[in-house]
């Protein structure tokens, strides 16, 4: 707010003079008022004073009229009166003395004559048609009477100089009406009755009561002068007062526009800050509906099915492939847990210590054999992530990849890595490990296996007689029957050509192993029923015990080796142990 500029006193300063100006004005007023009704309250004296020597004389003059006049004693200042016409005018008592009737004209004339000489008041009886010269009517009677023509019952006036040489005079006049006793004197001048037919006028020293109208206008005059001071004093404090308390509203004001400058300049700075952040907000919320939407592309679309739990592993989100995976619609399986696609086929602690890993951790990945909806099993590559902390776990988000079909071919590709094709039997390779397998597995548990080197005799003259396809059939069959010569634990694996292998685990001795390759050598000379004919073979088997002190694997194939290649030497169609096993 900007500062009381210097011109701005000018505007109080010009009500305080105006309010002076109406204070001046109303005490004046109110003085005026004042001296009116002083003026009044003397005129009203005056009135009083002269109705009341009005009606005396009216009333004195009505008893004289009444007696038709009064008889007095004449002497030198009563002398009969020259303008009187009465027959009996002057009359003598029986004594001498002289007597003169004394009417209402001649005694108010000797009325006056004393008023005049006790106070001063002058009384006048006058008439617009006077019987006497001296009862003409001045101007200001004149135009009394004619007022009272007009209706008006009295006159009073203030008059300057009411007596020749005298000050100030309160003129009073009020009218004389025609009564029955006037006719009497008056009845010639053409008078009846209730006419005017003149008045008195009482003219009485107004020096006393102007005077005391002038003491008490003085007085008044003080009165509101001191009245006028003192409200303007207490004007004057409370405008001072006024001042002070509009002085300190101002810099209270002033102070209050500062502080709102300033906290409205904070708020826009806040405003702006906050519209910064609401548009930092808005693009960030932008961009979060972005993500979103493309995560929800990436969720719809994926191939791998996804599948979201709460920390209770109750599950609250999948996406299509899961449903494509598992044949559960979503709906079928939220607020459900995964537990509900078990296949069986892992026990309570794998997925315990899955659980535990995925919590401890934040993730864990692995196969996992599910059952689908239809009944199949299925195995799945799941990858599971924790979220939320680890002591706070919020929920878990697993992505599973159907492995089935990989893991078939896997297995079918780990399969002809380790079996013949034409026999399915293990081949060498798989045999070189079972053979490492029970090497260690005797040692551990001390106990004896036999390894048997079996090679078939005269099988080239089935591929000579019958054909190629005929020895294949033939190979089949020998793999089979060996199978059933041993224990489904033990080993039968073909080594190539008419070679195979057999490895009996837990033999007690020499003689569970001879009489295992005898049942062998037995099956084999065993006439085969061939498509194309019955073909007649051998076997001849070289046997190795082991474990033979730290003999390996090779040591044993080569020791077992050496007794068939003797067996064969031999004429074929046999068993023996390697020469040192006796
Ligand atoms: N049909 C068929 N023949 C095979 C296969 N592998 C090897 N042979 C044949 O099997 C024969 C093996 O030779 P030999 O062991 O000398 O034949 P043999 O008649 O059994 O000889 P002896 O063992 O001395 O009695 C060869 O003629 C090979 O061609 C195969 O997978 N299928």
């Amino acid at each position: 707010m900007e500062s009381a500029p210097a011109s701005g006193d000018a505007h109080p300063l010009r009500i305080v003079a105006l309010i002076y100006l109406c204070g001046v004005l109303l005490f004046g007023t109110l003085l005026a008022l004042e001296w009116r009704l002083i003026d009044r309250s003397v005129a009203a004296i005056a009135r009083e004073r002269g109705a009341a020597l009005f009606s005396l004389i009216e009333t004195t003059r009505e008893w004289n009229a009444m007696h038709g006049g009064v008889y007095v004693v004449v002497d030198e200042t009563t002398q009969p009166n020259p303008w009187l016409q009465h027959p009996a005018r002057d009359l003598q008592t029986s004594d001498g003395v002289r007597l003169t009737m004394v009417n209402p004209a001649y005694m108010t004339r000797q009325i006056a004559d004393l008023a005049l000489h006790a106070d001063g008041a002058r009384l006048h009886i006058t008439s617009l048609k006077p019987i006497r010269p001296e009862n003409r009517a001045d101007d200001w009677e004149a135009e009394a009477l004619a007022r009272f023509e007009a209706g008006e019952r009295e006159v009073l006036a203030l008059v300057e100089g009411g007596e020749q040489g005298r000050g100030p005079a309160h003129r009073y006049m009020a009218p004389l009406l025609v009564r029955e006793p006037c006719l009497q004197c008056h009845a010639e001048q053409g008078y009846a009755l209730g006419d005017i037919r003149g008045g008195i006028s009482v003219t009485m020293p107004a020096e006393v009561l102007i005077a005391r109208r002038d003491q008490l206008r003085t007085r008044a005059v003080f009165v509101y002068v001191l009245a006028g001071l003192l409200a303007a004093g207490l004007v004057h404090g409370l405008l001072r007062a006024n001042r002070r308390h509009v002085a300190q509203v101002r810099c209270i004001n002033a102070e209050q526009e500062r502080l709102i400058e300033r906290r409205t300049g904070e708020l826009a700075e806040a405003n702006r800050r906050l519209a910064g952040e609401v548009e930092l907000h808005r693009r960030s919320e932008q961009r979060l509906a972005a993500s979103e939407s493309r995560y929800r592309a990436i969720f719809d679309s994926a191939a791998e099915g996804i599948m979201l739990t709460d920390a209770a592993l109750r599950i609250v989100q999948v996406n299509p492939a899961f449903s494509e995976i598992t044949g559960y619609a979503a709906e079928e399986v939220l607020g459900r847990t995964p537990s509900m696609l078990g296949s069986g086929r892992h026990d309570p602690a794998f997925f315990g210590d899955l659980l535990a890993t995925l919590v401890a951790t934040g993730r864990w990945q692995g196969e996992v054999w599910n059952r689908r909806k239809d009944g199949d099993l299925y195995v799945q590559w799941m990858s599971a992530v924790r979220i939320g902390e680890a002591d706070a776990p919020e929920g878990f988000v697993a992505t599973m990849t159907d492995i089935t079909s990989r893991k078939q071919s896997e297995e079918r590709l780990r399969f002809r890595a380790n079996h013949d094709a034409l026999t399915g039997l293990p081949n060498r390779r798989l045999f070189e490990d079972r053979l490492q397998s029970a090497i260690a597995s005797a040692l551990r548990h001390g106990e004896q296996f036999a390894l048997m080197l079996v090679d078939l005799d005269r099988f080239k003259g089935v591929n000579d007689r019958f054909g190629h396809l005929a020895g294949d059939a033939l190979l089949v069959e020998v793999g089979r029957r060996l199978q059933l010569c041993v224990r489904a634990s033990d080993t039968v694996a073909r080594l190539g050509g008419d070679e195979f292998a057999v490895i009996l685990g837990e033999v007690g001795g020499r003689e569970d192993a001879a009489e295992v390759a005898a049942r062998i050598c037995a099956s084999m000379s065993e006439p085969f029923e061939l498509g194309e004919g019955v073909a007649q073979i051998g076997a001849s088997v070289g046997i190795a015990l082991g474990p033979q002190g730290d003999a390996d694997a090779e040591e044993l194939q080569r020791r077992a080796d050496t007794a068939l290649y003797t067996v064969k030497h031999r004429g074929r169609g046999g068993f023996r142990f390697h020469a040192e096993q006796g």
